[in-house]
């Protein structure tokens, strides 16, 4: 099956897309894990469908590297919506649904994507790191000189011990550079890897981080791959609503390929 393949990134999290509102393709675990494959697929840490649903503009289906469906992908969502602007929904502010249930988002005068992330209402405190859900599974740990941290063998240690090896976690890695503005580097569940940012990592982060005790918090992201900005009302001590990431989403390329 020849198949009209689309590459666009997030500050360098990056991702194939395909046009599958006609539900005519049908990857299986293997083809997508093939796609994502850096040196012999395309090479991205996922794959998105843009499928049609009922009273949304559309429906946000999304594989993590591993070939497998995964959760919520926050970069994902906004490159998915310049995507769909692409397609033809020409419109500025978009509703659709994802495995995380309704998300807003609208595309900025300066091409960026400002997406509405799922509520947080509750966080699990630890001392030295901090879990909660922004519609992915993240842990989060505060630490110094980050540039020089093996984000790889840290994050791939905290992923598969003992708490976490059966359903996986991401693991965020954050600097305060100023009391709105941290810097994040993220170890991906599903990718296995580094990424060059995490969208809803550093959404996780922000949170965790909040520098208002109420009210609204917005924060400055730095991120291997570019800049992020996060905010959110923070209702109560771990309630956390009206969360919004915002950043650029560009497409790379598009091609075919024959699938076997
Ligand atoms: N790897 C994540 C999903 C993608 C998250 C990330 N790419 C983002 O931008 O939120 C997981 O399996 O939980």
């Amino acid at each position: 099956m020849n198949i009209h393949f689309y590459k666009y990134h997030g500050t360098g999290n990056d991702f194939v897309l395909i046009d599958n509102r006609d539900e005519k393709i049908q990857l299986t675990t293997e083809q997508v894990a093939f796609l994502c494959r850096r040196h012999f697929g395309i090479g991205a840490d996922g794959l998105m469908e843009l499928r049609n649903a009922p009273g949304y503009d559309f429906r946000m289906v999304y594989y993590n590297a591993d070939g497998k469906e995964g959760s919520m992908c926050g970069n994902g969502g906004r490159c998915l919506v310049k995507f769909a602007h692409h397609m033809g929904i020409h419109k500025s502010e978009f509703k659709f649904i994802a495995v995380d249930g309704e998300h807003y988002a609208s595309i900025e005068l300066n091409g960026w994507v400002r997406l509405k992330m799922k509520n947080v209402s509750s966080l699990e405190r630890n001392g030295n790191y901090d879990l909660l859900d922004t519609g992915s599974p993240h842990f989060v740990k505060s630490v110094d000189r980050i540039t020089e941290l093996d984000v790889v063998s840290e994050g791939r240690s905290i992923r598969y011990s003992d708490r976490f090896k059966a359903d996986g976690v991401n693991v965020n890695f954050v600097e305060p550079l100023s009391s709105t503005k941290l810097y994040v580097r993220t170890y991906e569940r599903g990718v296995e890897d580094e990424t060059n940012s995490c969208g809803t990592g550093v959404t996780a982060a922000a949170i965790a981080n909040a520098h208002n005790d109420r009210g609204f918090n917005h924060v400055d992201i730095r991120t291997k791959g570019g800049k992020l900005y996060v905010e959110f009302d923070r209702k109560d001590d771990d309630v956390f609503e009206d969360v919004w990431l915002a950043g650029p989403a560009e497409k790379v390329f598009d091609g075919f390929i024959e699938l076997k």
